[in-house]
């Protein structure tokens, strides 16, 4: 495989403190750091990098006002990862950059893919060196407070691969995680794109089944108050619907009269009951959701969001820690039971076959053990001559030389 050797800091080599410390290999997990980890997700332009600059702004001014006598370091209350290989410009200085370690532009020559699949074998290649990442990871959220990752705009590239999955699963197994998903309001006033973002949205939360925020950004553009009525109020839902065209922006929302061109027939009968349909469904959904809405440029809001990640790590301590406990409790249980029947079986070869040690003891294979358990003692042809470990001399049956 082409090598795509690191140009910048943020990646170290492999050494002895790299590897994942991961879930507790006891039974019991370390204690929580105090970082909580934030993975941006959302639509391609739905302002992620944006907002990961506005947060890392925000959390470093508010910490940096409150500790005047500490190092420019010490501020610094954000950690930044940028898992997007493909974009230009970030709009906040990453810690940790995917730019870093891979070249979009050569894995899409070398291995002769387009945007997307670039995107994909950039983000394939990186998590090959996640746990060097996520080492450094978990050294720093000892010390800040949030580590935020930004992700690729082609959303399905990391909500649904497998990098993406071992990305998260592995940061949610070391430190309180949390999903934030971001909407682009001003492009979500019509009916299908509000419930397309919807249903993308439910399928991550259950998908990942951690913590989850609705982040309604650009408000200063167009404020959310119609989509949290569209959640709470199912027939405020259908008022919009009923005005025709669900692929239009609503005038509910943009307070603006609609375009007038209404969808007849067959087309809107279908879309209308479809959206019915399925805002009926997600209405559980909306029921559990934390929704905060803030502008990434004016940086109205952001308290809120930051309320809305202490509410999501004490969820995460509370309901999905457990059952990493859990799992982590049945691994040890289970570990500790395959070397108790490995005992087992060795003590049973050794009565089989006297004092002499069994083929079938450590490093053999449980075949090997099979075929050896009641045949050795058969088999055994030794001369009853045993080797003297002091002085290495074969001693006959009454222990002279
Ligand atoms: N008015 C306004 N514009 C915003 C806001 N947040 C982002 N934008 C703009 O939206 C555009 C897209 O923002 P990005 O931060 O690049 O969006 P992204 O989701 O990271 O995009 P991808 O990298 O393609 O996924 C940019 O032009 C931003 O300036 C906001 O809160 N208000």
């Amino acid at each position: 495989m082409a090598q795509f050797p690191p140009s910048g800091p943020s990646v170290p080599p492999i050494d002895g403190s790299s590897v994942p410390s991961g879930p507790s290999s006891s039974s019991t997990l370390p204690e929580p750091p105090k970082a909580t980890s934030i993975l941006l997700i959302g639509m391609a332009g739905s302002g992620k990098s944006t907002f990961a600059g506005a947060l890392s702004r925000s959390a470093t001014t508010s910490e940096a006002v409150a500790s005047k006598s500490k190092s420019k370091d010490e501020e610094t209350q954000t950690y930044m990862v940028n898992l997007d290989p493909a974009v230009l410009k970030t709009g906040y200085e990453p810690n940790v950059d995917i730019r870093d370690t891979v070249d979009y532009k050569r894995v899409m020559e070398e291995y002769n893919l387009g945007p997307n699949g670039g995107i994909l074998t950039s983000l394939n290649l990186f998590t090959t060196k996640y746990d060097q990442v996520l080492s450094i990871l978990e050294r720093r959220a000892q010390e800040v407070e949030y580590i935020v990752h930004d992700t690729p705009g082609q959303i399905e590239i990391f909500t649904w691969s497998a990098s993406g999955s071992i990305i998260t699963s592995a940061l949610a197994s070391s430190m309180p995680t949390c999903v934030a998903y971001v909407i682009d309001t001003p492009r979500t006033t019509a009916p299908a794109t509000f419930m397309s973002n919807m249903l993308y949205a439910c399928s991550i939360m259950y998908k990942t089944r951690l913590p989850f925020i609705l982040v309604f950004n650009k408000t200063d553009v167009q404020p959310s108050a119609f989509a949290t009525e569209w959640m709470s109020d199912f027939e405020a839902f259908q008022a919009a619907l009923n005005e025709g065209n669900a692929t239009e922006p609503s005038s509910v929302a943009t307070n603006r009269p609609g375009s007038g061109r209404r969808r007849t027939g067959e087309d809107a009968g279908y879309i209308n009951s479809l959206m019915n349909s399925m805002a009926l469904v997600l209405d559980e959904f909306y029921s559990n959701l934390r929704t905060v809405s803030v502008s990434s440029v004016t940086g109205e809001g952001l308290p809120n969001f930051f309320k809305a990640v202490d509410e999501a790590r004490a969820e995460y301590l509370a309901d999905y820690r457990p059952e990493l406990e859990r799992l982590a409790k049945a691994k040890a249980e289970a570990r500790d039971k395959k070397k108790k029947q490995e005992l087992e079986r060795l003590m049973k070869d050794m009565k089989m076959g006297g004092a002499a040690p069994s083929r079938g003891g450590v490093g053999s294979t449980a075949g090997d053990q099979e075929e050896d358990e009641g045949s050795y003692g058969d088999r055994y042809e030794g001369d009853g001559q045993i080797i003297d470990p002091v002085s290495s001399k074969t001693l006959n049956s009454e222990g002279t030389d």
